[in-house]
């Protein structure tokens, strides 16, 4: 055994989060850019955006009706009716085109501009109109308070008022508010551009036949949805084969073209995990190369040119929870999110994990609403080197250290998954 095959071996393994921190401190907020509104679903602002003037900016009728004077309603009841003359029509868009003086009323419809002279609608299932002898009156048979159905000037929101903050991420909401202010074009922070290499002499392209001893790629295009889910562009590399040298200047070159880089395969002991070794040369920085977790023990990250890259295993279960933990947390930050990690919340645990486990274990499973309570159900098959369970996971497990394994029924933490249905 070589010093390189020792070296591979003597790992220091850093609990999940000291490693999670160690990431952090490595990821910058980078530059903004402008993009239109329709283009703006799922970016992040960079900017604060303060309301440019109140909303709504007029007072504005709520129903269709009348705008009167309310005081003219003094009294007023079936049996005492008032009449009003309707002198003026304001459709939507329009402005009122003469004062209101006590006794009149304009026909008014919604979202239009209400009189300055009146201090209510009212709306036209509570009038009757009548025709008199000098033109056509609204007879109304109740009072009618001040204020009613118009919306005041500034409801929603001040001049200046802080309406979206940096950092915020912009949706359907966020969209609408920009529109209504006249925010065509919106300053967000440009998307990630993250590149990821998978690595191993047994992999086919997808549209390959099968070969005895050899599997497709299946872990460069689930990357690629977790990238584009996390809100950065991916890049796909060309696949390396367990060569160390080709390893070592791809990465190399990798890092210099874009803003991270993740490489999957290759990164525990074996004679051919060649990232591991990588990680150990003198190109990198190396930050860890082991975690106290379970999928994914073997995660590793270094640093190159204050620019992170992510090692992580080739088996699917642990490249899924590496991105989720470490690499999402790290795009997140990228874009100025307050709040990287994975949400966490509690549920109880729905079926024994009889499971013993050293390192905290991060369990594939389902999340459901069940009356008042989360259940959290664990997957069937959770193993690192499974695939299929990941489809069908909504949420990480949180199984802490456990000689006896944990029983159904106890509270245990659970980590959301962003991105998966329900
Ligand atoms: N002696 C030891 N052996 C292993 C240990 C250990 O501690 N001592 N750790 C095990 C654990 S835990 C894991 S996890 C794996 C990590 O393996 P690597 O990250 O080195 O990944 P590979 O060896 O390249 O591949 C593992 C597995 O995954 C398949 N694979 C690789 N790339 C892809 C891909 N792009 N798409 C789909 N599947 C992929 C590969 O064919 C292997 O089956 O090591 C254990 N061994
Ligand atoms: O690194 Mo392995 O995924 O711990 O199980
Ligand atoms: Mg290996």
């Amino acid at each position: 055994m070589g010093d390189n095959q020792q070296d591979k071996m003597s790992r220091r393994a850093l609990p999940v989060a000291a490693a999670q921190e160690k990431v952090i401190s490595f990821c910058g907020k980078l530059t903004s850019e402008f993009v239109s509104l329709s283009e703006a679903k799922g970016r992040v602002l960079a900017e604060t955006v303060k309301a440019p003037h109140p909303y709504p900016h007029f007072r504005r009728s709520g129903m269709d009706g009348y705008a009167i004077i309310s005081s003219d309603t003094a009294g007023c009841s079936a049996q005492t009716p008032v009449h009003l003359e309707v002198i003026d029509e304001i459709p939507c868009g329009s402005l009122p085109s003469v004062a209101l003086v006590p006794g009149t009323a304009a026909r008014i419809m919604t979202g239009a501009k209400v009189p300055d002279e009146a201090d209510a609608v009212v709306m036209f299932e509570m009038t009757e109109a009548t025709d008199g002898e000098s033109g056509y009156y609204v007879k109304l048979k109740r009072e009618i308070a001040a204020g009613a159905n118009i919306t005041p000037v500034g409801l929603e929101l001040a001049e200046g008022d802080v309406i979206l903050e940096a950092g915020q991420i912009i949706s359907a909401g966020e969209i609408s508010v920009l529109a209504t202010f006249g925010i065509s074009e919106v300053a967000v922070i440009r998307k990630p551009r993250v590149a990821v290499m998978a690595t191993g002499s047994e992999l086919l392209a997808v549209d390959e036949p099968l070969q005895d001893g050899r599997i497709r790629n299946s872990n460069t295009y689930m990357l690629e949805s977790q990238i584009r889910d996390a809100g950065a562009e991916p890049i796909i590399l060309n696949v390396i084969a367990d060569d160390l040298s080709t390893a070592r200047s791809r990465v190399l070159e990798a890092i210099e073209e874009y803003d991270l880089v993740i490489s999957t395969g290759g990164v525990s002991v074996g004679d051919f995990d060649i990232m591991a070794d990588l990680v150990l040369g003198d190109e990198m920085e190396m930050l860890f190369n082991k975690v106290m977790m379970r999928p994914g023990s073997v995660t590793t990250a270094a640093v190159r040119l204050g620019k992170l890259l992510f090692a992580l295993s080739g088996n699917p279960g642990a490249c899924f929870v590496g991105f989720e933990l470490f690499v999402r947390p790290a795009i997140a930050r990228m874009m100025g999110i307050e709040q990287p990690f994975l949400k966490e919340v509690e549920a109880i645990l729905a079926a024994d994990y009889p499971k013993i486990n050293a390192y905290t274990r991060f369990v594939r499973g389902r999340i459901a609403v069940e009356g008042a309570r989360l259940r959290a159900y664990p997957a069937a098959l959770d193993e690192s080197s499974v695939m299929i369970t990941i489809k069908d996971s909504n949420a990480l497990l949180v199984i802490p250290p456990t000689t006896e394994g944990v029983q159904a029924g106890e509270l245990i933490k659970v980590l959301l998954l962003p991105g998966v249905a329900g």
